[in-house]
């Protein structure tokens, strides 16, 4: 158990090539909704969503990266600082699976070796013979990077909750295990471990301000067409 009155915040950044569905999956996870229309996404957004993984609080903060290499030089610095990451490709475009390895290597770069699975995502269009993926394939590659792989289909909804389910659940084992090394980590406000103390906020307020280290990470992100309220129904930090 980690003590009382802490709360975990993970930040998992979601990365792929363009339109392999990274902005879908987020929304369906936090908002419980799918849209057809494909709205590129320009620079980052986040949303977020609280769980319990083994009776623990966990506020997870999905962060939308654009696939589109053009935006390359303002994601970047938005690695910075991630916990968790979900590799995106698609079902439908080989060239989005043969890309995994550089987003891979990118993560890894910049944020090191974090909790990470590799997605196989729109597995509802797996009759479409044009884009058909070879299932031993994708999962020698996961073999490879020694990454737990998930087949999603936002669309319908299948095992996006257990993608990050199982990220949250990682990064709490990590974390104990660096808890029981170095316990006095667990008293900083430390962005590297996601560790937040909460004592001085109302948890149960929406508009609480309990995530006040995490407004300086709010993303500016804009939109290719009509502009929308990026967090909908989720609460703000
Ligand atoms: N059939 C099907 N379509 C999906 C699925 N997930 C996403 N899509 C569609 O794929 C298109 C691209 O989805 P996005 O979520 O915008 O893709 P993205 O990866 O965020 O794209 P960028 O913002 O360019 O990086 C949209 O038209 C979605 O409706 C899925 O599981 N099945």
């Amino acid at each position: 158990m980690l003590e009382e009155d802490m709360e975990v915040a993970i930040k998992v950044v979601v990365v792929g090539n363009g339109a392999v569905g990274k902005s879908s999956m987020i929304q369906r996870y936090c908002k419980g909704i799918f849209t057809k229309d494909y709205k590129k996404t320009i620079g980052v957004d986040f949303l977020e969503r609280q769980l319990l993984v083994n009776d623990e609080d966990v506020r997870l903060m999905l962060w939308d990266t654009a696939g589109q290499e053009e935006f390359d030089a303002i994601t970047k610095a938005y690695y910075r600082g991630a916990q968790a990451c979900v590799l995106v490709f698609s079902t439908t475009d080989r060239e989005s699976f043969e890309a995994i390895g550089s987003w891979w290597e990118k993560v890894e770069i910049e944020v090191g070796d974090i909790p990470t699975v590799l997605v196989q995502n729109k597995i509802d269009l797996l009759d479409d013979t044009h884009g058909r993926m070879d299932h031993e394939e994708a999962e020698g590659l996961a073999k490879k990077l020694k990454l737990r792989f998930y087949r999603t289909s936002v669309k319908e909804d299948l095992n996006v909750n257990e993608v990050f389910k199982y990220l949250a659940d990682k990064y709490l084992q990590r974390l104990k295990r660096q808890t029981a090394e170095e316990p006095e980590v667990v008293h900083t406000t430390s962005n590297k471990i996601g560790v937040f103390n909460t004592t001085s906020s109302n948890l149960s307020s929406q508009n609480s301000s309990n995530g006040r280290e995490v407004i300086s990470l709010r993303p500016n992100k804009q939109r290719t067409k009509k502009s929308k309220n990026p967090f909908g129904s989720c609460s703000l930090l």
